[in-house]
């Protein structure tokens, strides 16, 4: 048996001329809730789509489960995808979707989906095609996390749902996962909300990956640095900085690597470190600086 869900080794899908997957190679850990975080556009809709048989993969090596996704059932039958415009029959209602996911999958536990539609306060009765945006996420989360499969993989699995819905979600997403550990990958921008149910985020950038850890790994791999600009400037000259912002009031500098040991050091400097939220470190290592183009929005 893997200890691996997902492995890649060059990974590449273009649509045409327009590259999505730029040579990704991952060795994806079994067990946990993985936060997929990119900006738009990043590739992680394709990703998830090669890993789950839908796509088709331009070049390089793609494992699942220990074999290759693409029209291979034994593969696809233990792995679940769900994404926010999943395209049901227009006159399927949802009871009539949860039957065919007890079809589908051997592992769905039916008493369990139906306690969640209690539980959201959805009606079994009701058509698919005339629920609102965020109440069809809400039943697409609902027929994945009742599949229980090895790989569960959620595309923007929150879409349209107000801030109570998604906590509930979050909730039931982690108490099912501590009852049921498995592989659950999440794809969403909303890593804040996020960061407590995750145990690893998996970051990618125009189609190439940036970075896969441990979430409590993550809050110590780069630092934020405060002082006035010479000092900042000073400090820094042998780092690798990845961002940096002088301005009259203040400047600042992001900071890659671990600079623990460099406390002391720091305040000696006039140089004060601080550590960064994993969602602040992704934005900084995706951003561009648009500052002029901003500018230019305004001149004649
Ligand atoms: N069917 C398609 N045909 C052509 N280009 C596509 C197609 N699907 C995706 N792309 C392009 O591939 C790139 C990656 O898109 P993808 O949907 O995988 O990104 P994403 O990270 O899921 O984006 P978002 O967060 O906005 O949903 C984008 O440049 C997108 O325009």
């Amino acid at each position: 048996m893997t200890d691996y869900v997902i492995n890649t080794k060059g990974l590449m899908k273009s649509y045409g001329s327009n590259l999505a997957i730029n040579n990704i190679s991952i060795d994806i850990k079994k067990e946990g809730i993985i936060g997929l975080i990119g900006r738009n556009g990043s590739g992680k809709t394709t990703f998830m789509r090669m890993c789950a048989g839908l796509l088709n993969k331009t070049d390089g090596d793609l494992q699942v489960l220990g074999g290759k996704p693409m029209d291979n059932l034994e593969i696809v039958d233990r792995l679940v995808y769900t994404y926010h415009n999943m395209a049901y029959d227009n006159n399927l209602k949802l009871i009539d979707i949860i039957n065919s996911f007890q079809i589908m999958y051997k592992g769905f536990d039916v008493s369990f989906a139906l306690k969640l539609l209690k539980y959201f306060e959805l009606n079994e009765k009701q058509k698919y095609k005339s629920l609102s945006q965020g109440m069809a996420s809400v039943f697409n989360f609902i027929c994945a996390i009742s599949t229980r499969a090895e790989l569960t993989m959620l595309d923007e699995p929150v879409l349209g749902m107000d801030i109570t819905v998604r906590r509930s979600v979050y909730e039931v997403l982690l108490r099912d996962y501590t009852e049921n550990p498995r592989t659950i990958i999440i794809s969403s921008h909303l890593l804040s909300e996020l960061e407590g149910i995750l145990s690893e985020i998996i970051l990618i950038n125009k189609g190439q990956l940036l970075l896969y850890k441990d979430i409590d790994e993550m809050k110590e791999i780069a630092y934020r640095v405060d002082g006035n600009a010479d000092s900042i400037l000073n400090f820094t000259r042998d780092k690798k900085v990845i961002y940096s912002r002088t301005g009259l009031l203040y400047s600042f500098s992001i900071v890659f690597g671990n600079l623990k040991d460099e406390m002391s050091i720091a305040t000696k400097s006039n140089i004060t470190l601080s550590t960064l939220r994993p969602e602040d470190l992704c934005m900084y290592l995706t951003q561009e600086n648009k500052e002029e183009e901003l500018k230019c929005l305004w001149e004649e």
